[in-house]
């Protein structure tokens, strides 16, 4: 039996392909409202019928009697969810599928799951793949970090197709890095600098991100994979990435909604804040960091990214 923790979106997109494929899958919710009788998620997936195989509960006693559980909760929401149920997750194999850098202990979501529960082995889930394209069944492609072949072929069907690494550092990295990326992609378009500007900004986000994830022990080919070019593309060139979507807002100055998970503002928040500790450079990232902040004007931000001095690419 699998366990999806978070009826958000991916919970819930994740769920519907392993209980198409008639695996046993329970979607657990905080709250499940009228999800477990309509099958449907009207919030967070809408369109979408849940496959009467899938279990959904508010009941946290199931952690303690599933194999494998995948964590699909919001990145800032990670540690507090642990706090609740870490005691029920002991010893599970424990999925992380959220993508960002916790803001209190600065780690990512593999380490947050290790303190909180040490006897559990711990892999990442991450990629291109947004959840109505996985619920709707289209092919996807994503990384099992840290994962062994048995999770990935319990984890994989015919439509997601799972491949393992070793890097579970690049691989979390990347994709929280990424959405830093897109939120600045997003603001080029929205502010109208057009698709060459975006496709240097993605050029020399990638090097950010690449700098950054090397300086913490990552290794190269991860950027350049799925996890990391794979979901930087994805995610920059689409207005279906929420991350994209509040870029955009900021670039044409219109209002976003604040209730919508977007994990790039908080992740820029804290790798500004890591990169000025450790000396790297990141100006793309710092200028977000600010920009969602507030505490910068997007012409001052073009401006500074522009008039930076000119070196060797
Ligand atoms: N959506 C996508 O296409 C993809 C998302 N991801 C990653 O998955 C993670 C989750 O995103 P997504 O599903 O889209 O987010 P959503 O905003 O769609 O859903 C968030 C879910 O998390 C729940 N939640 C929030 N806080 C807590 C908490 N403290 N305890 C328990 N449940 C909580 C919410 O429940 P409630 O309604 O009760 O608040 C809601 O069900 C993110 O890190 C995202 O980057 C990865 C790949 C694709
Ligand atoms: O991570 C994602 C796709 O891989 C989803 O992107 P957003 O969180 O920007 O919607």
């Amino acid at each position: 039996m699998i366990a999806i923790a978070g009826a958000g979106a991916f919970g819930t997109a994740l769920a519907i392909a392993l209980g198409r494929e008639g695996r046993a899958v329970s979607l657990w919710a905080r709250d499940v409202g009228d999800l477990a009788k309509t099958r449907r998620n009207e919030r967070y997936l809408p369109g979408v019928m849940i496959p009467d195989c899938v279990t959904v509960t508010a009941d946290s006693d199931l952690f303690s009697s599933v194999a494998v559980i995948l964590l699909a909760v919001p990145m800032q929401a990670l540690a507090g969810f642990l706090k609740l149920h870490g005691d029920k997750l002991q010893g599970r194999s424990l999925v992380a599928c959220c993508k960002g850098i916790d803001l209190q202990t600065w780690l990512g979501p593999s380490a947050v799951i290790r303190a909180a529960c040490p006897e559990s082995p711990v892999s990442v889930l991450t990629g291109p793949s947004f959840a109505a394209d996985i619920a709707r069944g289209l092919p996807t492609a994503l990384t099992l970090a840290g994962g062994d072949e048995p999770l990935q072929s319990r984890l994989s069907t015919p439509t997601l197709r799972l491949y393992r690494s070793t890097d579970v550092i690049g691989a979390e990295l990347g994709g929280a890095l990424k959405n830093v990326i897109a939120i600045a992609a997003g603001v080029v378009m929205g502010a109208g600098l057009g698709d060459s500007a975006r496709a240097a900004l993605m050029t020399r986000g990638f090097a950010e991100m690449q700098r950054f994830a090397l300086a913490k022990g990552a290794r190269a080919e991860t950027l350049a994979g799925l996890s990391g070019f794979g979901d930087l593309v994805l995610t920059c060139t689409s207005n279906q990435s929420r991350n994209f979507r509040l870029g955009h807002a900021i670039g044409q100055g219109t209002s976003f909604d604040p209730t919508v998970t977007v994990e790039g503002a908080a992740t820029a928040r804290a790798v500004a804040a890591l990169a000025s500790r450790d000396g790297i450079d990141m100006p793309i990232t710092r200028m977000i960091a600010a920009l969602v902040d507030g505490k910068i004007q997007l012409s001052d931000a073009i401006q500074a990214l522009m008039t930076r001095p000119l070196k060797e690419e």
